[in-house]
């Protein structure tokens, strides 16, 4: 990357496309850890596990291809409303695993693999689903960037974020820049991915990073709080938090007039639907 003589930045990787399925299919021989998806019909909502706590949570290659599959069989399930994503021991997520990262150490293989959690992320952030990471202990790196594709971060009293990337020699590569921007504003995000210092729980909640601090400090019962946290915002009718979550993830992604238009048709498709008829004959006041 660099300047050309009209003082234009030139991209000089022009690596090829490779589909996501085929860069699925050589991330899943990195082995190592777990991502576990269990989804509860009854209350409408999926708990995200990351299981490598030996490595420190890192994401392995299977564990990015655990997550992908996790995003796809999520994008059909049409009784859900939320997603607690959080991780077993002491650190959240400690980034790329770099055992993975060390094998595929050239432009062409960090190009998939930023393709392949580029579709996992993007496809998680603009879920019909409300998401929230709980981090209980550091998100560094590509962790930091895993915690920016929820729609809401909780942090324990241990929580720490850092975008340490930099530090590492390369920058963000899950997209977690563009988020940050788009959470925190061009240069609250600049001055954390330029320090890559890491942030408490408490200067995260200051910033807007975090939603907010969980009163248990300890797994599994930060994890319930996180739960009972995300059901008091989930008690309209699932078609109602679906679609409230279409209008916000598409105002994040498209321009205003675009937004607008899938507002309109968002509305339409639930004026004088099944929710809406039921409020009007319950006659609501909100007082
Ligand atoms: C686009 C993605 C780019 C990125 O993610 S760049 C960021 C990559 N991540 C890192 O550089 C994190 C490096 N790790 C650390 O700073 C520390 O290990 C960390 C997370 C603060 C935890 O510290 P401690 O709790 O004291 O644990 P420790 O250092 O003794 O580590 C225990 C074992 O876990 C291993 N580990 C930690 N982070 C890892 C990683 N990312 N990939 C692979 N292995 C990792 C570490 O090598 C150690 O293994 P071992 O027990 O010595 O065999």
């Amino acid at each position: 990357m660099s300047f050309n003589a009209e003082r234009r930045w030139v991209n000089h990787y022009a690596g090829p496309e490779t589909p996501v399925i085929t860069i699925s299919e050589q991330f899943s021989k990195f082995e190592g850890g777990k991502i576990e998806l269990v989804k509860d019909n009854e209350s409408g909502l999926a708990v995200l596990k990351i299981n490598h706590p030996e490595r420190r949570n890192a994401l392995s290659g299977s564990m990015m291809v655990d997550l992908w599959n996790a995003v796809n069989t999520l994008e059909d399930w049409k009784a859900g409303k939320g997603i607690i994503l959080h991780s077993v021991g002491e650190t959240f997520c400690s980034g790329g695993d770099l055992n993975t990262v060390r094998q595929i150490s050239n432009p062409d293989d960090g190009y998939k693999m930023a393709t392949l959690m580029h579709n996992t992320l993007t496809r998680l952030h603009q879920l019909p689903l409300i998401s929230v990471a709980l981090i209980q202990g550091k998100a560094l790196g590509g962790g930091a960037e895993l915690a920016t594709s929820c729609d809401f971060r909780l942090f324990t009293e241990k929580g720490e974020i850092g975008f340490v990337q930099g530090r590492m020699g390369v920058v963000t590569g899950w997209g977690g820049g563009t988020r940050l921007v788009q959470l925190l504003g061009q240069h609250r995000a600049l001055e954390l991915l330029l320090t890559s210092r890491q942030i408490s729980a408490s200067e995260a909640v200051v910033m807007g990073l975090a939603n907010g601090i969980t009163k248990s400090v300890e797994l599994p019962e930060a994890v319930e709080e996180a739960k009972q946290w995300l059901q008091a915002k989930l008690k309209h009718a699932p078609e109602v938090v679906h679609a409230l979550k279409q209008i916000v993830a598409t105002a994040r992604a498209v321009p205003y007039e675009e937004s607008l238009q899938n507002e309109r048709q968002v509305f339409a498709m639930l004026w004088g639907g099944d929710a809406n008829k039921k409020a009007l004959e319950q006659n609501i006041k909100h007082k």
